[in-house]
């Protein structure tokens, strides 16, 4: 297990050089929010390749921070993060867009555009991302949809959708550029029950093609029926947990 507290870094560099290299690193890292606010104090965890952690913790604590601190939203003033491969202390400004590209970033509030349906929604951000020919955008999109199960809905709009649909557009778009990890952020928060556990599902099933997610979530039933590794932001700490509920 590559997680480390802050006392046992030793532990955490010890590891056997075969370990493969994780996709995020944290490593003696203070989080701040606007305004120099310190939010989490000599944060330390690593996610590998492929896998599945949650992101526990009351209102406040920090979790949403943290995200943003790995999106490069935050900026980083002490410690050290690496994520898909870029060191964060050092990111220049213009390489921000290409971190993101390697980042699948989910939030609660789907953020769609409501005015285009939503190929055009995927489209968007494809050209956005550099992509330019027309049959690649058009097949990128098609295996996207197929991806999260919602090949029929290339033309429908926004509003035609379910709540749970457009989290799978939001998903679907995520996955345009094949991250290496995908970031959610209350992910469920505005789902009933069932859709919530389907949209669980996706993402276990999107995990099991070897995709992390670090997903922050307070929904502990779904902790409770998908076990998976926890971490959780406390005291302005960030701790893994093994019994989290
Ligand atoms: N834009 C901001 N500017 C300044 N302070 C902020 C900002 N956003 C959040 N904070 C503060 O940072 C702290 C951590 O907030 P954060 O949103 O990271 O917590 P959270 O665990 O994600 O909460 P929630 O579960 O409610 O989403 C809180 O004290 C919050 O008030």
């Amino acid at each position: 297990m590559a997680f480390c507290h802050s006392n046992n870094l030793l532990l955490y560099m010890a590891q056997p050089s075969f370990v493969s290299q994780p996709v995020a690193q944290v490593i003696h890292t203070d989080i701040y929010q606007l305004g120099d606010r310190l939010v989490l104090e000599d944060v330390n965890f690593s996610i590998q390749k492929g896998e599945f952690v949650y992101l526990i913790g009351r209102t406040g604590s920090g979790k949403s921070s943290l995200l943003k601190t790995l999106y490069a939203d935050l900026s980083l003033k002490k410690g050290s993060v690496q994520v898909a491969g870029y060191e964060l202390n050092s990111i220049r400004r213009s390489d921000v867009p290409y971190l993101r590209r390697k980042l699948g970033i989910v939030f609660q509030d789907f953020q769609l555009f409501m005015d285009r349906n939503i190929t055009q929604n995927l489209e968007f951000v494809l050209r956005a991302t550099g992509w330019t020919d027309p049959m690649k955008m058009k097949t990128r999109i098609a295996e996207v949809l197929i991806r999260v199960g919602l090949s029929g809905s290339l033309q429908k709009m926004p509003h035609q959708l379910s709540g749970g649909e457009q989290q799978r557009v939001v998903i679907a778009r995520a996955l345009l550029n094949e991250p290496e990890i995908l970031l959610a952020d209350e992910p469920t928060g505005n789902l009933d029950p069932e859709v919530s556990e389907e949209i669980m599902r996706l993402f276990l099933q999107i995990n099991k093609s070897g995709m992390a997610v670090l997903m922050a979530t307070h929904d502990f039933d779904l902790i409770r029926k998908f076990p998976q590794r926890v971490l959780r932001c406390e005291n302005s700490k960030v701790v893994e947990v093994t019994t989290p509920v």
